[in-house]
């Protein structure tokens, strides 16, 4: 089987979906850790989850520890649990996600958020494969494929010294790097068809397709939010249209001007370019101004105007011999 018949769900077969697929297809059926690095909203969650329903493993549980949501002092006794009385407030004994997820896959999802003292026990877990409840005194053997996924640059947290070196190495043993959207712009069209269908038959509405219009901003949109945004656009357009084509969407006011303030540093004043212009055409006439072949001649000005913007804009004789 192909890995565009495994991973049904995840749109994208072309350009860098194509490569994902790939590493997907390939690490799918191992026991190797996995670490999923992208941008919120790239489908790391998904990306997880189909490597899980493809493994060996697909007939026991995945379990997601969202690393993000939880409080500091309240992450380990989620991942390992707690013996009844082991801290106030621990009025039964609580069995941690890392248990619950034996022979099955856990993902840690924003593992880049974890404590730094909760990495060593971490490590110690996948290392050991066993763990030991908080206010135990026994450790317990398991049996869990780690999936685990960040959107910060882990390596650069680890040379911040924000994240241990040792787990680090232990969990991107192989990596699998989901692109923006903005970088895969050749799928929104097949997303926009999936979500389009998906949120139809959910809505009891017919709608079927996006304007010409719409589809251009879409294209034009630099989708910070990535898939999870579009998605949540799409929801939101199906359930307003009043027509079978939604010809109309809002985007977050000012993206154009965002867009354009990205780039702003990087664009030539007039100033600039007429600068630049003029210095390539004195150089094409050796430094040649009036007259025949000359400079005012190559660009249609009077050579008077043309010393005055030279003057004008210090333009240096770099161009005489
Ligand atoms: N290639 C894809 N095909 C279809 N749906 C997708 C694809 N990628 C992402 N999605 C959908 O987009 C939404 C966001 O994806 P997901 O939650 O997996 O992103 P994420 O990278 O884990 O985000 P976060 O870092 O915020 O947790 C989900 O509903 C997911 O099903």
């Amino acid at each position: 089987m192909d890995c565009l018949e495994i991973f049904l769900d995840m749109i994208g077969t072309a350009g860098p979906m194509e490569q994902v697929r790939r590493l997907m297809s390939q690490v799918a059926g191992t026991e190797s850790t996995v670490l999923l690095l992208g941008e919120t909203g790239t489908g790391k969650g998904l990306v997880a989850k189909s490597i899980h329903q493809s493994s060996l493993r697909k007939n026991e549980v995945m379990i997601t520890v969202d690393c993000a949501a939880l409080p500091p002092d309240l992450i380990e006794s989620e991942l390992f649990g707690h013996e009844k009385g082991s801290f106030t407030g621990a009025l039964e004994r609580r069995i941690g996600k890392w248990e619950l997820a034996d022979k099955g896959t856990l993902f840690l999802d924003e593992i880049g958020e974890m404590p730094y003292a909760t990495q060593a026990k971490i490590l110690r877990a996948i290392q050991e494969r066993e763990i030991e409840r908080i206010g135990g005194n026994s450790t317990i053997k398991t049996d869990v494929r780690i999936i685990s996924a960040t959107s910060k640059d882990l390596a650069g947290e680890v040379r911040k010294g924000r994240f241990r070196s040792d787990l680090f190495f232990r969990l991107n043993v192989f990596p699998i790097v989901l692109p923006p959207l903005r970088e895969r712009r050749q799928d929104i069209h097949e997303l926009v068809s999936y979500f389009l269908k998906k949120y139809s038959e959910k809505s009891g509405r017919k709608v079927s397709r996006i304007s010409s219009k719409v589809q251009k901003k879409l294209l034009s949109y630099h989708w910070p939010g990535n898939v999870r945004e579009l998605e949540n656009l799409i929801e939101r357009s199906v359930l307003l249209t009043t027509q079978s084509v939604i010809d109309e969407v809002f985007l977050p006011v000012g993206y154009q001007k965002e867009g354009l303030k990205r780039n702003i540093g990087k664009v030539k004043t007039i100033n600039e370019v007429v600068r630049e212009h003029i210095l390539m055409v004195l150089t094409l006439c050796e430094g040649k101004i009036a007259g025949d072949g000359g400079a005012a001649e190559v660009l249609k000005i009077p050579p008077t105007t043309l010393h005055a913007m030279i003057k004008r804009l210090v333009i240096k004789k770099v161009y005489e011999r």
